[in-house]
């Protein structure tokens, strides 16, 4: 116990039924510039969710992130003075909280949020428009080891419908890899502004970000809004995210023909039937993510489902970047020995890995 100013003090016991032990979800919300990332914000804050939100923005946020404050604080409003109070937490609405940060690494904001412990009990964070999304979801997919108070939960890209397209046509324009990116390291793809597209365009606008992540819910929105369940506590990367809805997800999906461009990213996917060897399986992911093979190929994100030798269970794969782990579910495969992988990257040569993939199979 600490006793720094007072040496006679009583120590006082701690009531550990009341410390609570839960790790904190980090949701991670990214999108490009003007997609609808604030007006997101703005309406989860204001729907009723029965959660207190520390929402945390990137201070490089285009524009200013002080706009986005102002915009979503009720009390500075009427202070008049919200610049001032800006540098440390706003009070939101729905008992949520505000911060705005240079650095969106983990220990930076568990220095942050270490002050006001127990005013919340989930982090949104907003990355800039600009941002690519790899870097960030790698530092937030931490290991149970380093006991963070933190956890991943889940990233959502929200896109502009309209500009979205337009961005993503645009040859010229580096918004096309960096919009691609955002759309392929998604767990949740908010398609915003339909009220601005035409059927046609919508239609177009689906099958190309379905066409770069085949894994990631889509969800069609105006003004970003969505039923909040569908974007929070999602999970995205346990072992309680049901690996039956890999499966589905790709047993739906249907061929897509739109043009790629060569720097694109696309979804591949790979069904294979038997028991993968684990040490076979292991060597070839470092291979693929590392690079090792010399490839063009670059992977930016893997999903699997899948049986191993000797292994009664399904195992989950989950890759991002080049960091990747196995995961044991909960869910016997009955000897149903069918596996599915998804794999995200640009210039996949889809026969060559599923080759590569089927050599590990005993
Ligand atoms: N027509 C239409 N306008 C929208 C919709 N959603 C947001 N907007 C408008 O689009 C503009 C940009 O929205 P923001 O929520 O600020 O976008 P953002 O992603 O936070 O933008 P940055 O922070 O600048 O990257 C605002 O003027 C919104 O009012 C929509 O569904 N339809
Ligand atoms: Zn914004």
């Amino acid at each position: 116990m600490k006793n720094d100013d007072n040496d006679d003090c009583i120590p006082t016991l701690v009531d550990v039924t009341t410390v609570s032990s839960a790790k904190v979800p980090v949701t991670i919300l990214t999108g490009y510039l003007g997609a609808g990332k604030t007006t997101l914000l703005n309406y989860i804050l204001t729907e009723n969710h029965q959660k207190r939100i520390a929402v945390i923005l990137n201070e490089f946020a285009q524009g200013s992130a002080m706009e986005h404050l102002l915009l979503t604080t009720t009390k500075n409003e009427n202070d008049g003075n919200g610049r001032q109070q800006y540098q440390d937490w706003l009070e939101l609405r729905n008992g949520c909280l505000c911060c705005s940060v240079k650095d969106v690494g983990v220990q930076a904001i568990e220095q942050l949020l270490e002050k006001r412990r127990n005013h919340f009990d989930y982090i949104l964070l907003e990355t800039t428009g600009v941002a690519d999304p790899l870097p960030i979801v790698k530092m937030f997919w931490l290991d149970d080891e380093l006991h963070s108070d933190l956890i991943l939960d889940g990233l959502i890209t929200v896109i502009d419908a309209h500009n979205g397209l337009k961005n993503y046509e645009d040859d010229r324009h580096q918004a096309k890899a960096l919009w691609s990116r955002q759309v392929a390291m998604a767990d949740v793809v908010v398609v915003n502004k339909i009220d601005l597209v035409s059927e046609e365009e919508k239609m177009k606008v689906l099958s190309i970000v379905q066409s770069i992540n085949v894994t990631a819910q889509i969800y069609e929105t105006t003004r970003s809004r969505i039923d909040l369940s569908l974007i929070l506590d999602r999970h995205a990367y346990s072992n309680d995210s049901p690996t039956d809805y890999l499966l589905k997800k790709i047993e739906k999906q249907t061929s897509i023909s739109i043009p790629h461009g060569h720097q694109t990213l696309n979804s591949i996917t790979i069904e294979l039937n038997g028991e993968f060897d684990f040490n076979a399986l292991d060597q070839l992911i470092i291979q693929l993510l590392w690079n090792e093979q010399n490839t063009i190929q670059e992977i930016v994100r893997m999903k699997g489902v899948l049986c191993l030798r000797n292994e009664s269970n399904y195992k989950l794969l989950q890759a991002v970047g080049q960091m990747y782990e196995f995961i044991t579910t909960n869910e016997n495969h009955h000897d149903n020995l069918r596996n599915c992988l998804v794999i995200i990257g640009s210039n996949l040569n889809q026969d060559f890995l599923i080759d590569q993939f089927q050599k590990c199979i005993t």
